[in-house]
This record gives structure tokens, sequence and C-alpha cells, in this order.
């Protein structure tokens, strides 16, 4: 069960809006294939309430209202009411899974908190909700108030409950306690269906669902990028991968060729960028850094494993950097159709060390630019060239761009408005394209750095990513100008995609 729409949001700053729930919920279930998800949290806002009603309206439409789950509380009537009008039919009740949770925070005893969650499963079946219970607090009450568990436990199995659902509300199990905890569980209940809701505290959270699993739960809480409160909880696509890799005896229907896209997608709604080395999803992690690797991936496949970056549709790359070596250059000079001889490979390999040394990113695009300057050959043509441009910054105006660029003989002129400097300069540029009938490709990343240095006057280095014919192409730009770095990146960008045929016809200001 994928609980990106309910614990996923409750990432501190994380607010989805109704259409991004539907959106993100349309993908898990019809790409990603998770067998169900959990959208929301009841009575929590009106806005809430619009965005379960949008997915149950679709769900209804195409067969997946009964994997609609809502997270609903012991308060009467008043969830149910409140899941009924948003359309939806399968709740998950939170209760109490600890003695120190229900004499704190509710002030009950066991036996008056059993009496309510009985009235609200009663009342639930007379309108057709179908009911799965969370122990709230279970791994604590595992620990300090057993014999209260298992009194719970005792109680849930009499009732019309179809899942009872363990969750690791802190984060604080061992993987031991995960197995030991619930292999005793599910001994003692052997015909019901118990779940594991993991969370990452202690960065935990995927091996305590291997040991969950190992210990014979039937489900699992998962969310993309691992997002939810705290610290978050077990991510969807590291555990998938360890389910298909590490535990044989189990399966999912989840599809992996979808993985990568739902997280860079829910990166995008949820504005929590993904870490660069985050198992699966991040930046880096199919990316061989050391030389050494890129020389044994040559020679027989060294560095071969099973998580092979094709399966989750991304592409192994070889970085180029003090440590990259010689190896790493060749492969990326191979994919640019370069060759060198082994005395000017040497100093090309000297270079990248030397500015790797500056903790200046390399980017593969960045290679023609650097063969050029340091051989002085014509590697790399530059055919259009951004000749001029004025952009304009000033207090409660918009920013403004004037550019002129040429294409070898003819040159076109523009201008523009935009929300900062560089997307007025883009918007020119994009002007000037249209001309002829070109779209630019799609910017799908901007990073800006500064070099160590800490002065105001330091360099600036931006990295820009485009989508160039369905691949991605990192451009970079150097300047002690943040957004003159950004027009030079861009130009970068424009030389790669070459001098456009013109589709339409596109009358130059000048013709040289
Ligand atoms: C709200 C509950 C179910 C939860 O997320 C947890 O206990 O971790």
């Amino acid at each position: 069960m994928d609980t990106t729409l309910r614990d996923g949001e409750q990432t501190s700053g994380v607010s989805f809006s109704a259409s991004e729930k539907l959106t993100i919920a349309q993908i898990l279930l019809q790409e990603v294939k998770v067998d169900r998800i959990e959208v929301a949290s009841a009575r929590v806002s009106e806005g809430e309430f619009q965005a379960v009603k949008k997915i149950t309206d679709w769900a209804g439409k195409n067969g997946f209202l009964d994997k609609i789950e809502v997270l609903t509380f012991v308060d009467g009537d008043a969830s149910i009411n409140w899941m009924v009008q948003a359309g939806a039919k399968v709740m998950n009740l939170l209760t109490k899974g600890s003695l120190n949770h229900l004499t704190h925070q509710l002030k009950k005893s066991p036996e008056a908190h059993f009496e309510d969650i009985r009235n609200v499963v009663e009342l639930a079946e007379t309108k057709g909700i179908q009911c799965n219970v969370y122990l709230e607090d279970w791994s604590n009450g595992m620990r300090s108030s057993k014999e209260y568990v298992f009194q719970s436990l005792d109680f849930l199995t009499t009732l019309p409950v179809k899942r009872i659902l363990l969750p690791d509300t802190l984060g604080i199990l061992t993987p031991f306690e995960s197995y030991t905890f619930i292999k005793e569980i599910v001994d003692r209940y052997p015909n019901h269906h118990f779940e594991f809701h993991g969370h990452n505290d202690y960065d935990l959270g995927v091996a305590n669902v291997m040991e969950a699993l190992r210990a014979g739960v039937q489900g699992l809480h998962l969310t993309v990028n691992g997002m939810g409160e705290r610290t978050g909880n077990a991510p969807l696509a590291s555990t998938i991968a360890v389910i298909n890799d590490l535990m044989p005896e189990c399966t999912t229907a989840v599809n992996e060729k979808s993985l990568y896209s739902i997280s860079k997608l829910v990166e995008t709604f949820s504005g929590i960028r993904i870490p660069a080395n985050k198992p699966i999803v991040g930046e880096s992690v199919f990316t061989q850094t050391a030389g050494i690797h890129a020389d044994g991936d040559k020679k027989n496949n060294l560095y071969f494993s099973k998580l092979m970056p094709e399966r989750f549709g991304r592409q192994r790359l070889y970085a180029l950097g003090k440590t990259s070596g010689k190896a790493n250059i060749e492969n990326n000079l191979r994919d640019l159709g370069i060759t060198l001889s082994d005395a000017d490979l040497k100093k090309v390999t000297q270079r990248i060390i030397e500015l790797g040394d500056r903790k200046e990113a390399v980017t593969p695009e960045d290679l023609p630019y650097i063969i050029s300057d340091i051989l002085d050959s014509d590697a790399i043509e530059e055919k259009v060239v951004i000749t001029n441009y004025v952009l304009t910054h000033s207090k409660n105006l918009k920013p403004s761009a004037t550019l002129q660029i040429s294409f070898g003989e003819e040159v076109f002129e523009e201008n523009a408005q935009g929300d900062g400097q560089y997307d007025a300069f883009m918007n020119a540029l994009k002007k000037i394209y249209a001309k002829k009938g070109i779209d630019l490709p799609m910017l799908s990343d901007y990073t800006v750095r500064i070099p160590p240095g800490g002065k105001t006057d330091a360099l600036c280095e931006t990295i820009i990513t485009w989508e160039i014919n369905g691949k991605e192409v990192k451009t970079r730009g150097l300047d002690s100008d943040q957004t003159f770095s950004a027009i030079k990146a861009t130009q970068k960008m424009l030389n790669l995609i070459g001098v456009p045929e013109s589709k339409i016809a596109a009358e130059p200001i000048i013709t040289l």
C-alpha cells in the first residue's frame, strides 16, 4: 500500500493540491501498479475533502474504488460521515497500540477504547465501508505493554476487520525486534492479514521492512521518495528493488520501470529534492566516479551488480572529476564521437583533474570545450553565438531582455519580459526560435553552485539539464555573474542542437 498522499504529505512543508493528488493517484495505480493507496486523513480540511472526492470520482469510473483508503479516527460517526460523503469505501481506523498512548492521550481504559472501536466498526459495516485497523505506537506497545497489544489483537480479531496494520510509529525498531515481534503475532493469529508500516528515524526503514516480510506480514506501507512524518517512511523504490533482488520468496505487482518517473513527479509536486545518493532514484546513483570502476566495466563487467539502471528506465554514466581517470573520459568521448591520441588524452585528463581540484564540476558536454581550449583545436565549432544582450532588473517592474543572436550569416533580434532576468532572456530566445518554427529543448533542472571561495565576486557555476531528443543533457556555464553563467550554459545547449533549419520563413534583421 502506498501512503505518499497521506503519510507522505505529512513531510514538513508539503501540501499537494487536489489535482496533484489525483495525478499521483492515477500514476500509482495505473503505471506503478501498487495494490492500494492511502489518500488522506479524514476531517483534515475542505481541500482534502475535495481531493478525496476527485480521486474517488475517477476511481469509481475506472474500477479502482476498493483500492482507495482513508485514515479515520475513533470519533463516533464523524470520520465515517466525512469519508462516505467524499465517496470512499475503505477506512484505516487509527486505534491505540500502546498503553502509554491510550492512558495519556485518550485517557481511557482498554475496555472503554474497545467499546468505542466496536461501535465505529459496526457503524462502518452498516454503511458498506470496509475496515482495516492501525495500532498506533504498536512498536512501543510491544516493548512496554505487550499484554495490552495482545488484548487488543484478541479483541480486533473477533471484529469484521480485513487487515491489521502494525506501525513502528516512531521508527524505533531494530530489524531483530521487527522480526521477533511480528513473528510472535503471525504465529498467534495465523488466519489474519497483517501489514507493516515502517518509519525511518534510524535509517532502518528498509531493513525493518525486510524482517517484517521474513516474519510473515502480507503487506507493507511505503511512500515515494521515502516521504513522510519526520524522517519519512520506508521508500517505495528501494524496497521494491530489495524484494525483487534479495527476497525471492516475496512478490509484488509493482512495475520497476515506472519508479523513477513517479519519483521525479513527486519531487516536483512536493518541492522536496531527492538526495543525489538516494538508492534507485537519486541523480548520481548510477554514475561511476572512480576511474577504476569504469576500467573494470570494460574488463568482464567486474563491477556488475543486479542493480542495473535500465531496469528503472535509467542509464549508467561516467563522471568527470579528479578521480575519474582515463577510462571515464574515454567512455564520455566515445559517446560524443571524439577520438584523441594518447598524448592528448593525457592533457585532457590533467585539465579535468585540475578543475576537480578547484571543486568545479565537469559535465560530459564540457569535454569539447576543454579539448578546444587546451589543444587549440576546433573540437567545438560555435555556430550559434549570442552576440549582444541587455537585461533589465528593477523594482516593481518586470525584468526584460533584448538579445541578438547569430546563426552563421543571419542575425536575429528579439525582446521579452519574464519572471526573472534569465526567464526574460529565455522568452526572447524562444521568440527567435519560434520565428523559425522551432521549439527549444525543455529545461528540466537548473542548479547554481558557488565553488568554494565564499566572496561575492566568486565564480558562480550554473548547470542546466535539458531534454534533447528524449535524452538528458547537462550544460555548464561559469561566470562571476549568475545570470551570465546561465546564459553561457544556454549557448552551449544551442550549439549542441546546432544551427536550426528554418521550418518556416524567418527574416533575419541582418544578413552578414
Ligand atoms: C497515523 C499512523 C497510522 C502513522 O502513520 C504511524 O503510526 O506511523
